[in-house]
């Protein structure tokens, strides 16, 4: 058994996502793109993960298929104990909307809806109540308390990802899944997101995925997956800013 395996066997003690031999391709023949070439990753519950690496290095592509929004060409993929290759289409979906949050660049709120009906609307369109409670608390977490009864374009950037974020946690889901979320904020608002991002992990045990080019973002990260080329190159646990710069600094 390697030490991995030792440390997070499955879900029940802490694995939130695991792959083994992922691999995706694109294209045929001469034009064939291989993005990700045969992956095995422990994501662990409860921690705020990044992953990093150079321009093409599969990011997108390993997280679309961490969250099940890309089909891998070989390999499997299991997130919160649900192997998604035994998913079909339907059970993807719900899975999907029920165990899982997104956080994209440029926030898709809806711009009449406030922000507290942006919070909502993934429960109210499965059907779920609200638990005030964690509702509550969210708000309270993200600092959004005082501007529920706001429009989009009624808050600024990092205010609008707050509620983006809110909305991904809200119904309480297995893992979210942010890609570049502080991508289009100034840096004043990209703390404030990531500082946000951060204590609902410490705060409500959330588990994060988050895809980032940014140092300043991963520094709010506990571990940090750095891809190259389609591989792992290292799945640094806590690292230290300068670990993490040799890291990085290594594959250019
Ligand atoms: N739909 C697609 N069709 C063809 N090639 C693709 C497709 N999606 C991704 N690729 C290729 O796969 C490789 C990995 O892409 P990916 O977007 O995952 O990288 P990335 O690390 O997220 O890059 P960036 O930091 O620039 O967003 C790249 O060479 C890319 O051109």
């Amino acid at each position: 058994m390697t030490q991995t395996q030792q440390l997070t066997p499955d879900l029940t003690t802490g694995t939130a996502a695991r792959t083994r031999g992922l691999a995706r391709s694109y294209g045929t023949g001469a034009t064939e793109v291989h993005a990700l070439r045969g992956i095995d990753l422990d994501l662990p519950a409860g921690r705020l993960t990044a992953i990093m690496g150079p321009s093409g290095s599969g990011k997108s592509t390993l997280m679309h298929c961490l969250a099940g929004l890309d089909q891998p060409t070989a390999g499997s993929v299991t997130v919160a104990g649900e192997a998604l290759e035994q998913l079909d289409d339907d059970a993807l979906t719900l899975f999907r909307r029920e165990r899982l949050g997104f956080v994209f660049q440029g926030f898709n709120l809806l711009p009449m809806l406030t922000a507290a009906e942006n919070i909502r609307l993934p429960l109210e369109l499965a059907g779920r109540s609200v638990d005030r409670a964690r509702f509550d608390a969210l708000v309270g977490t993200l600092g959004l308390a005082d501007r529920l009864g706001h429009r989009p374009s009624e808050l600024s950037g990092g205010q609008q990802q707050r509620v983006a974020i809110a909305r991904a946690l809200v119904h309480a889901p297995a893992v979210v899944f942010a890609d570049e979320p502080t991508g289009n904020l100034d840096s004043k608002a990209s703390a404030e997101v990531l500082d946000h991002l951060r204590r609902s992990v410490r705060e409500q045990g959330q588990t994060v995925v988050m895809v980032t080019h940014e140092l300043d973002a991963a520094a709010y990260a506990d571990d940090v997956v750095v891809l190259v080329d389609g591989a792992v190159r290292e799945h640094l646990v806590a690292p230290s800013r300068d670990a993490l710069v040799q890291a990085l600094g290594g594959g250019r």
